[in-house]
Formats: C-alpha cells, structure tokens, sequence
C-alpha cells in the first residue's frame, strides 16, 4: 500500500483486525448445531417461519462482508418438536461467522434444521448484497443475491414452498 505501518493510527491496527477477524469467525470454533440441542413438544404441526433476520456475514474470496437479511421456516415433525425462535437466528449468525459464500450458507443452515430438528419440511432464503461486487470489481453497489434451499416438503410440495414464499413476500 504504501503506507507507514507504524504510525499512530496503524500501529495497533494487526491487533485489532486480529482480535475483529476472531469475532467474525468465532462460527468457526463453534458447533453451530449445539444451539438446536433444547428443542421442545409444541405439538404444532404447521409452518414456522422467522423472516428479515439480519444476517452478516465475510465473503471467502476476498474477505469483504456481505450482508442482508435470512428468512428461516421449517414444518415440525409429528411430535411437533419445535425449538425457540431466537435459535434459528443464532444458527444464522453462527455459519455466518466463517469464510463463506452465500449458497454454502443457505444449505448449511437448512441442513442444520434437518439435522437437528427432524422436520418435515425447511425453507432458507437469504437476500445480501455483496461488498467484493459493491465497492470494487464491477462496483455494483446495491446488487442483491438471492439464494435457496429448501428440503423435504418444501421440495417435494409446490403449494407448501408456495405458502411459505408468499408469506416471505407479504413480509
Ligand atoms: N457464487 C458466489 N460467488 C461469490 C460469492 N461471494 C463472492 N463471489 C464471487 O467470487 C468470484 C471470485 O472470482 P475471481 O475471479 O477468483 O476473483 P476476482 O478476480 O477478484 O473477481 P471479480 O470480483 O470479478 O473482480 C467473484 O465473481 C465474486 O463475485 C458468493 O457468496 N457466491
Ligand atoms: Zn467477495
């Protein structure tokens, strides 16, 4: 760069992108599934759906974020074993919080659910917008990604993935 890096405002600046860098992939040194381990019998058997998760996460490929919201819903099992809303969104965080790029991520916290949950059908989608695509490279500031996944009815089911995605679009 150039750049003097032991002048006051950059000396301490490898400690801190060090100790930033620990906090943005601290997903990495954590077991993201062990926020699904207490799940408990609702016997509710229907859809539910958590949308506009605010969701930060750091591109692989050039280490720049991109962020947007998730959108997550599953259907319970016949038990009806549903699990608290607040840890969908800390699943989100927690695979958020590595290298990643933005497919890996929507599958990662679908199969989680799948996993952990038992459920008859998942739905993820996350919408973001990527700095690497925004503030260099092409520079197309304000692009948005939209990516997928759905499993189990979601996939096998038109008019289930149906209700779920209008009810994302009449957010
Ligand atoms: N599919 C996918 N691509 C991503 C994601 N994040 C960044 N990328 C892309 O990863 C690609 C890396 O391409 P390279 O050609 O290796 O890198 P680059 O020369 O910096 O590419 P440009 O960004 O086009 O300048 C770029 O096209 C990025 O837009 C993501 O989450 N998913
Ligand atoms: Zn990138």
């Amino acid at each position: 760069m150039g750049e003097d890096p032991i002048r006051e405002g950059l000396r301490d600046t490898p400690a801190r992108v060090a100790r930033a860098y620990q906090e943005l992939f601290a997903g990495l040194y954590i077991d993201p599934d062990s926020v699904l381990d207490k799940t408990f019998d609702e016997s509710h058997e229907e859809l539910v759906l958590v949308t506009d998760i605010p969701m930060y996460s750091t591109c692989e490929h050039h280490l720049l974020p991109f962020h947007g919201v998730a959108h997550v819903g599953y259907i319970p099992n016949a038990e009806g074993q549903v699990t608290g809303l607040s840890k969908l969104a800390r699943l989100v965080d927690l695979y958020a919080r590595r290298p990643q790029v933005q497919e890996r991520l929507t599958s990662q916290v679908a199969d989680a659910l799948v996993r952990k949950l038992n459920p008859r059908g998942v739905i993820v989608v996350m919408q973001a917008e990527h700095l690497c695509m925004g503030m260099r490279g092409i520079k197309k500031a304000g692009a948005l990604t939209t990516t997928s996944a759905v499993r189990g009815l979601m996939r096998d089911s038109a008019s289930t993935r149906a209700e779920a995605i209008e009810l994302i679009k009449a957010r």
